[in-house]
């Protein structure tokens, strides 16, 4: 990418978005376009296609979508299918249109089937049954996939996509009943602190396992990937560990300093048992994660604590 190159984050605003922001800046780019959802829905094909006639970017980073933890995924299940297809499909389709010169989409781990071996290899994709909590997200997530793929082939668009693991950092959803785990724990356990509540409800067994990569080594993939990586198979972006959601709750709760006791509402689902990525391809190509886990919940409860006012409502 040249650094005068104009650059198209979509969903600059969220916790992805803002993390590419914050990289691409520190990289020496200074020629951005954005949109807030409000000034231009991604749903709307007319108005994409006027906006990418209008701004005409050379680059674009695709991490605007309809986005949650198990519970909104089971819950806004139409929502998850119908706007993650509309804005992806909008976007992909104007940037071949007004001749984009690379794309990057972003996908997620959840695209795997629900019992594939572990690690998941990139090509496990389409090998069984997908997870039912959040089927329509996957759906949708493999339609962009393949989009870029078919673009690709059909036209030479040079369209990547890459399926990052879970995810937090800065900007993070902290809404108790939408966000990913990672952010509820944080709140669960600061709020529990500060109130001085005997007890904090955490969700499903615990015995899952998930893979947690901090926002600004996504970014730092992103970036690296644009730069290096031009091919039709899209790419794992993880760091090739995982732990349980008990041992989670664990380390943040230590973070936080709360001593009271954890309960598990096996009313809730517990979702994939296991998600954890193979990163061979990412590592081969030259790239491997910075931050670990411990220091990045540490770096993202203070995170939390300095924008509680707007996380925390
Ligand atoms: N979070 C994770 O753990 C995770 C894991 C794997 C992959 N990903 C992928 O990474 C990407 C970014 O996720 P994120 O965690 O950064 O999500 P996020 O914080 O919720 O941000 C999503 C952004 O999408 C924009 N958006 C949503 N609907 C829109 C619409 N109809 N029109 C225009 N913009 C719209 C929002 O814009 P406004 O702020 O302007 O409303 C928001 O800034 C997504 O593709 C997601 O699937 C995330
Ligand atoms: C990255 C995203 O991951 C999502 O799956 P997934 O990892 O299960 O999403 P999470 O919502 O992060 O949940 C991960 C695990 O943490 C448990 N958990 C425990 N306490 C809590 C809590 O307070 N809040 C939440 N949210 N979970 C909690 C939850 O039951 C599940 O086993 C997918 O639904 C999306 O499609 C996407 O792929």
């Amino acid at each position: 990418m040249e650094k005068n190159a104009t650059i198209y984050i979509a969903g600059h605003r969220g916790m992805v978005g803002s993390a590419l922001h914050r990289k691409l800046l520190a990289e020496g780019f200074s020629r951005f376009v954005f949109r807030t959802s409000s000034e231009l829905d991604l749903r709307d094909q007319v108005a994409v296609r006027d906006f990418f006639a209008t701004e005409r970017p050379d680059y674009v980073f695709l991490a605007a979508a309809k986005v949650g933890g198990i519970v909104a995924n089971n819950t806004y299940r139409a929502e998850f299918l119908y706007d993650n297809l509309q804005i992806q499909n909008n976007v992909i389709d104007s940037a071949y249109r007004t001749g984009v010169k690379k794309l990057l989409f972003l996908g997620s781990s959840c695209i795997y089937p629900k019992m594939a071996p572990q690690p998941l290899r990139e090509d496990y994709l389409l090998t069984g049954t997908l997870e039912p909590t959040n089927e329509p997200y996957a759906i949708a997530k493999i339609a962009g996939i393949k989009l870029c793929e078919a673009y690709r082939s059909q036209y030479g668009c040079d369209f990547i996509s890459v399926m990052p693991t879970n995810l937090y950092g800065p900007n993070d959803n902290y809404d108790l009943t939408n966000s990913h785990v990672l952010p509820a724990m944080i709140r669960k356990f600061h709020e529990a602190r500060v109130e001085g509540k005997p007890r904090v409800e955490l969700w499903g067994t615990g015995t899952p396992r998930r893979e947690f990569m901090h926002a600004d080594d996504l970014a730092d993939a992103c970036y690296y990937l644009m730069q290096h990586y031009s091919e039709p198979g899209f790419v794992n972006i993880g760091v090739g560990d995982d732990v349980s959601i008990r041992t989670l709750a664990e380390l943040i709760r230590g973070v936080v300093g709360y001593e009271g006791e954890v309960h598990w509402n096996t009313d809730k689902p517990d979702g994939t048992p296991r998600k954890l990525m193979d990163v061979t391809k990412l590592h081969a190509l030259g790239w491997k994660h910075r931050v670990e886990l411990d220091e990045g919940i540490r770096r993202t409860y203070q995170d939390f604590l300095e924008k509680i006012a707007t996380y925390a409502v």
